[in-house]
C-alpha cells in the first residue's frame, strides 16, 4: 500500500503548547507515515524543539490531539509514550558522559537490551565498536550523536524524534549520519529537525516548515526544495 493510502503512524491535530503561560505552538497539525522521514524546518526559535518535546511528552499540550497508531497519547507521561514506541533523541547530549560506550548501550532503551540488539547497533555504527571501553565524554561530536541514536533505537521505537542530529558534528561524519538515517527511514518512521536543509530534504520524503509556532508550508521534499517561500521562512 502506498504511504498516501496507509493510515499515518503519528497524527497531530490542532496542537497548542508552550511553557507556562507562554504559548509557542499554535494550532499545529501534521501526520507522519509508518515508514520514511519527515523533516521539520524553520528558523531559530520557530518552535521545532518544543514540538518534539511535546510529542515525546516532556511538555503537556494546552490542547490538541497527538495520536500514535490511532491511540490518543496527549495526556500521557513520557515513559508511557516511550513504551508505546516514541523514541526521542534531544538536541542536548542524551548520553551518560562519565560512563563507557558499552555501559551507555547496556542502559539503552530502558535497560538491559539483548546482546544481539547491541551487536546490531555496532554493525550499524561501526565507529562505536572501536570505542566500547572509552568514556562517552571522550567521544567526538559525531560519535556522541551515534551513541545517542543507538540508545534510542535500543528501545525499539516505532517513530524516532531526532533534534539536530548533525549539530556539532564534523563535516566528514555528517554524510555518514545522513546515510544511516536514510537506511533507518526505510524501516521506521523518523521526525527530523535539522538545520542542514539540503541534508534534511535529501533524507526526508516530506517536509513541514514552521514559522512562529505554526506550519507555514508543507509538502513533498522535492517540491518544498524549490518553493520560493522556503528561503523566506528560513531567513533569520
Ligand atoms: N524552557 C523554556 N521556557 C520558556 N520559553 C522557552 C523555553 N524553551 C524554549 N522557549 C521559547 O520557545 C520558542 C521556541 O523555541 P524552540 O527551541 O522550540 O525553537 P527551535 O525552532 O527549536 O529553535 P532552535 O533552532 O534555536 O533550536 C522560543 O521563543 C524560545 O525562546
Amino acid at each position: 500500500m502506498s504511504d498516501v493510502l496507509a493510515a499515518p503512524l503519528l497524527e497531530i491535530a490542532g496542537l497548542n503548547a508552550g511553557y507556562g503561560r507562554s504559548q509557542v505552538l499554535f494550532d499545529l497539525s501534521l501526520t507522519v507515515p509508518a515508514t520514511g522521514a519527515i523533516a521539520i524546518l524553520g528558523r531559530n526559535g520557530a518552535g521545532k524543539t518544543t514540538l518534539l518535546k511535546t510529542i515525546a511528552g516532556e511538555i503537556r499540550p494546552m490542547s490538541g490531539r497527538i495520536r500514535l497508531g490511532g491511540e490518543e497519547v496527549a495526556g500521557t507521561a513520557p515513559e508511557r509514550r516511550a513504551r508505546l514506541g516514541i523514541g526521542h533523541v534531544p538536541q542536548e547530549d542524551a548520553i551518560f558522559a562519565r560512563m563507557s560506550v558499552r555501559e551507555n548501550l547496556l542502559l539503552g532503551g530502558g535497560g538491559a537490551p539483548p546482546k544481539s540488539a547491541i551487536e546490531e547497533m555496532l554493525n550499524f555504527f561501526p565507529k562505536l565498536g572501536t570505542r566500547l571501553n572509552q568514556t562517552a565524554a571522550t567521544l567526538s561530536g559525531g560519535e556522541r550523536k551515534m551513541l545517542a541514536i543507538s540508545r534510542a533505537l535500543l528501545g525499539r521505537p516505532r517513530v524516532l524524534l531526532l533534534d539536530e542530529p548533525t549539530e556539532g558534528v564534523w563535516v566528514g561524519v555528517i554524510e555518514e549520519i545522513a546515510d544511516r538515517l536514510l537506511d533507518l527511514s526505510k524501516r521506521m518512521s523518523i521526525v527530523l529537525v535539522e538545520q542542514h536543509v539540503e541534508l534534511a530534504l535529501r533524507v526526508a520524503g516530506a517536509a513541514y516548515v514552521m514559522d512562529r509556532g505554526s506550519i507555514a508550508l508543507h509538502g513533498p521534499a522535492a517540491e518544498i526544495r524549490h518553493d520560493p517561500a522556503l528561503l523566506r521562512y528560513l531567513a533569520p
